[in-house]
């Protein structure tokens, strides 16, 4: 079954439900449907498809209490609040404008006071001003230990939304991790709200899991994975890439990291002996031919999917391969590529950023083959507009004097006005 087969029978476009109780949902009522979702049909109502469960060692988790189709929008959240910088310490300053129920809401969730971040140094450092007007130790020592809470709880529980913005949700940040996740998050700047979206098929009962480690984590071995989320989070990951003891994960990750560096190295145009292992010598990773590029990208996307990645990143591997299906001038794989990326984009995101790509093939292979054979290509929603655009064409063509015709008339017209003047 192909990807967007797999995706209608999953259920179409997708379908908005907000989940957890109206007290968790921060747009209940009030949520206006921006352009884009109100062609999606609206909840039902009071719907519920995941709760908050006690599991064994991960603490809290969000699970699906019924199906979720891919690309379902889960959960639409504002946040508890955002740091205007990636700093722990900015934490505090927020923390004490909170209200009672957000404050009760931030100190129910977890706790990890990560070493490195030396949270009890940046506490005394952050409250040396506050303590020196205070004569009492043990109200010096529960203040310091009362802001190394917030910042254990920030450090645990932030998600990043911006470049440079750290924020923390009463539901979202119950999401525990996977090294491949079932759900994405993504901040929708417009609404300034975090969206999570299925990735994939999720059945009840199943545990929605995010990546805590972003998209560089894709070439990361289990160990060096292991050392980030033990170091950040105090956990070791038991997901399936962590529990693969026979390496075969590990290789593979290897490998898609030689392998796409070897693809951005002949896009860069740089010679196949870079960093090759024997002087001289062609480097395995570095496509020789375009055709080579293309295998080499198919590659890409085959790892990818073997290794549990529904999201982003594969969705730029199908965008790599797209571009280089058209290099060799396989246009059936070009426009089936471009629209797999689209569909991921849209499970991901909820919209797609790259209509404009595919303009631009649609635009080459009607240049190359002619628009009767680009039409296939055409969704049955395009095609008249395409149809309207050649007969519109073909008629100003049709319509169009050549230079000959053009002479004709212009000696003609003389003719007349001799005759007439007498001339
Ligand atoms: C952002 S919180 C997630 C919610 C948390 N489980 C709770 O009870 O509120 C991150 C913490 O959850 C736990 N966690 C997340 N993913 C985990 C996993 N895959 N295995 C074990 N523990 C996990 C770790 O204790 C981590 O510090």
């Amino acid at each position: 079954m192909s990807y967007s087969q797999r995706r209608e029978a999953a259920g179409g476009q997708g379908h908005i439900f907000f989940g957890g109780s109206s007290g968790l949902n921060p747009l209940a009522p009030e949520f206006k449907l921006s352009q884009r979702s109100s062609r999606v049909p609206p909840p039902p109502s009071a719907s519920q498809i995941f709760e908050l469960r006690q599991t064994g060692e991960r603490g809290l988790g969000l699970f699906a209490v019924a199906h979720i189709p891919r690309g379902t929008l889960i959960l639409v959240e504002k946040a508890l609040f955002q740091t205007t910088g990636p700093q722990t310490q900015l934490a505090w300053g927020q923390y004490v404008r909170l209200d009672d129920s957000q404050k009760a809401a931030y100190d129910s969730l977890h706790a990890f006071n990560p070493e490195h971040l030396e949270l009890e140094h940046t506490s005394w450092t952050c409250l040396r001003d506050f303590c020196r007007h205070i004569d009492d130790p043990n109200e010096v020592e529960n203040a310091v230990a009362e802001h190394i809470r917030v910042m254990s709880i920030f450090a645990t529980n932030n998600i990043r939304i911006t470049e440079n913005q750290l924020a923390v949700y009463a539901t979202a940040s119950r999401l525990n991790h996977s090294c491949a996740p079932n759900v994405v998050h993504t901040f929708n700047k417009r609404l300034r709200m975090l969206e999570v979206r299925a990735v994939r098929d999720i059945i009840p009962n199943e545990e929605l899991l995010c990546n805590y480690l972003g998209m560089e984590a894709m070439y990361s071995v289990r160990s060096q994975r292991f050392e980030i989320l033990r170091n950040n989070y105090g956990f070791t990951c038991h997901c399936k890439a962590c529990s693969d003891e026979t390496g075969a994960s590990d290789r593979r990750r290897l490998l898609l990291e030689a392998i796409v560096w070897g693809l951005k190295q002949y896009d860069n145009n740089e010679p196949v002996t870079t960093l090759a292992p024997v002087p001289g010598e062609p480097n395995p990773y570095i496509p020789i031919d375009e055709r080579a590029a293309f295998l080499q990208a198919g590659d890409v996307i085959e790892f990818l999917i073997k290794e549990g990645t529904e999201s982003l990143p594969l969705a730029r591997a199908y965008h790599t391969a797209s571009a280089k299906a058209m290099d060799v001038k396989n246009y059936d794989k070009a426009m089936e590529y471009c629209e797999i990326e689209m569909e991921i984009e849209r499970n991901c995101i909820g919209h797609t950023t790259t209509t404009g790509w595919r303009q631009e093939l649609l635009r080459v292979i009607k240049y190359r083959l002619g628009f009767k054979k680009m039409r296939k290509y055409l969704k049955d929603e395009e095609v008249k507009f395409h149809e309207d655009r050649y007969a519109a064409n073909q008629k100003k063509k049709a319509g169009k004097m050549g230079r000959a015709e053009k002479v004709n008339k212009y000696l003609e017209g003389v003719e007349q006005s001799a005759v007439a003047t007498g001339w």
